[in-house]
């Protein structure tokens, strides 16, 4: 109609054109499965010796898998959808000032393994948002209980002052230092001047980490004294500790320097007793969710990895271009970008892209009820923390609630000393944190665990791919890493897989069969190397000894 004015659109959605191609070879290839089993089946039955029996047995059961899994593969294909993001239209639908406020988490858990450096660096990427500075906030985690990286974090607060104009000024894309100091682009005096100060600090922070202390030369004030002497009380270990919990940086009260307000930057260190289960990432999480919510509560909540930088400074636009859409709102629990990878070794050897886990099946649940959560890069809307759509589910205490309006300043008394009994490691005792609330314990892997409880429990999610990467990470490089990550990945998913939850029955219920499988794909995950380890021996011996294992064309033609 003529005249009237459309809103202008803030993202679209278009259907994969192979939908229907999908689903035809789907009902093909599951006529060719099943005719497979059929054919093992009936070998095994009429097999006369033990041996041909023992031979079709295994392959009867690896077939069985293959199967189960390439069907329950299926549900990625069915559906697929791939969305548009339109974020320049944002501005004309609202002001800046009515931009949702955002609590930002990284976790980090150990000085050595994770170097305060790159936690830093993922830190000052995401304070460098283009969003209104006094809508963020950083929450950093810190598992390892470490004074070097609260020294790291005090720095980077000093830098950040130096850093963030600069950024602004120069419209740089590349926003975590680092990764832009390490491309080539930058010339002017002012990118030297900024480079040889950011240069100084890694020199200090690096020297702090191989000296294993916060030497006294570094610390500059009384207030930063006081700090670190929670460290020398008796008995502060890395696993048994007093919580710690600093305001580097407050909105209002620290300006950069050319007079902008800084975002909020906070230091947390949870209380750990070696008495008390910490529940790993997942805890600290919760811990974080409790401490933010007493502190700023903002509407929304990013979780990111500590080696997972911002790639792209609008990431935080594209967001909101989902989380403003009144249609989908009501139900949208989080909107997930995948995981891309920096630095992955040559030929990625040991395949640790993951190409289809983060970029391809995503764009599959997305066409259901939304993909399944990734650990990072991931907003929430804080609300999914507190019970399903429709049926809210009230914390312990009135000042958690997501409703809750904060309104005393974040270093106020009051509001630390809750801060630090929120952040206890006795808090959850007795509470629903865990099991109802926050992000659930009982896997290993908290994020994919707790994704598939809330979208149980109705919350819907998107998936969001931009052509520029909007963060990027790092994956393990080496055998042992990866073995590892490998083993703890597997332990946690067969953990959903053998509880009450198994997606195969209480999934498919909770969401529907395809939704179900989707999910009950990566349960299973851990059992592809069944028939894999089948494959790798079993036809090659039986080929050493001239036993013929595979149905031959002649006996179906006659
Ligand atoms: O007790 C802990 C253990 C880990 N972490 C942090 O959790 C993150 C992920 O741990 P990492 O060892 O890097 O695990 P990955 O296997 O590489 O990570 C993938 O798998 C995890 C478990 O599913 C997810 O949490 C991650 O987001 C996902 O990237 C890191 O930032 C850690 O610092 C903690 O904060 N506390
Ligand atoms: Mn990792």
């Amino acid at each position: 109609m003529e005249g009237v004015k459309t809103k202008p659109l803030l993202h679209t959605l278009r259907f994969s054109p192979l939908i229907a191609l999908n689903r035809v070879f789907a009902v093909v290839y599951t006529c060719a499965i099943l005719a497979l089993l059929y054919h093992h089946a009936i070998t095994a039955f009429h097999s006369t010796t033990l041996l041909s029996f023992s031979i079709s047995i295994p392959l009867l059961i690896s077939d069985v898998i293959l199967g189960f899994m390439w069907a329950a593969k299926q549900s990625f294909r069915m559906n697929p959808v791939h969305r548009q993001v339109f974020r320049e239209n944002l501005e004309k639908i609202m002001k800046k000032n009515d931009f949702q406020a955002l609590d930002i988490f990284i976790c980090t858990a150990d000085p050595y393994k994770e170097p305060p450096m790159s936690v830093v660096n993922t830190a000052l990427s995401v304070m460098a948002y283009d969003y209104p500075t006094e809508k963020l906030s950083v929450y950093v985690s810190d598992d390892g209980g470490s004074a070097m990286t609260l020294f790291a974090f005090m720095e980077a607060a000093k830098f950040g002052s130096h850093w963030l104009p600069f950024c602004r000024r120069n419209k740089l894309v590349d926003r975590c230092p680092d990764a832009y100091f390490r491309s080539s682009h930058h010339q002017s005096s002012e990118a030297e001047q900024i480079k040889m100060m950011y240069e100084s600090m890694k020199a200090r922070v690096e020297n702090v980490v191989e000296r294993g202390k916060v030497g006294d030369e570094y610390i500059a004030s009384h207030q930063q004294r006081e700090a670190f002497n929670k460290w020398n009380s008796q008995g502060f270990t890395r696993q048994d500790h007093p919580t710690v919990i600093q305001v580097l940086l407050e909105i209002g009260r620290d300006k950069d320097i050319t007079g902008e307000s800084m975002p909020n930057l906070i230091y947390v260190s949870r209380h750990k007793s070696k008495t008390s289960p910490h529940h790993f990432k997942a805890g600290a999480l919760n811990a974080l969710v409790r401490v933010s919510a007493i502190m700023t509560n903002a509407p929304i909540v990013l979780t990111l990895d500590c080696d997972m930088y911002s790639n792209d400074p609008q990431t935080p636009h594209r967001m909101l271009c989902f989380f403003s859409d009144p249609k989908l709102r009501p139900n949208l629990g989080y909107v997930q970008f995948p995981q891309i990878f920096h630095g992955l070794n040559k030929d990625d050897i040991y395949a640790c892209e993951f190409k289809r886990l983060f970029q391809i099946n995503p764009v599959g649940m997305d066409g259901l009820q939304g993909p399944s959560y990734v650990g990072t890069g991931c907003f929430f809307s804080r609300r999914v923390f507190f019970g399903g759509p429709s049926s809210f589910l009230a914390p312990e205490i009135p000042e958690l609630r997501p409703d809750h309006v904060v309104s005393k300043p974040i270093q106020a008394q009051l509001v630390l000393a809750l801060a630090h009994q929120v952040a206890d490691c006795k808090y959850e005792n007795q509470t629903n944190w865990g099991s109802k609330l926050g992000f659930r314990y009982g896997s290993l892997v908290e994020d994919y665990f707790t994704g598939y409880r809330l979208q149980c429990e109705g919350w819907n999610s998107v998936f969001c791919h931009p052509n520029r990467a909007a963060f990027l990470g790092e994956v393990p490089i080496t055998l042992n890493d990866v073995l590892s990550q490998t083993k703890r990945w597997c332990v946690g998913l067969l953990e959903v897989t053998f509880s009450k939850y198994c997606p195969v029955t209480f999934g498919s219920k909770a969401m529907g069969p395809l939704m179900g499988l989707a999910y009950a794909h990566y349960a299973f995950w851990p059992i592809w190397s069944i028939p894999i380890t089948i494959y790798a021996f079993l036809p090659q011996l039986t080929l050493l000894n001239g036993i013929s294992i595979f149905p031959k064309v002649c006996t179906y033609l006659h």
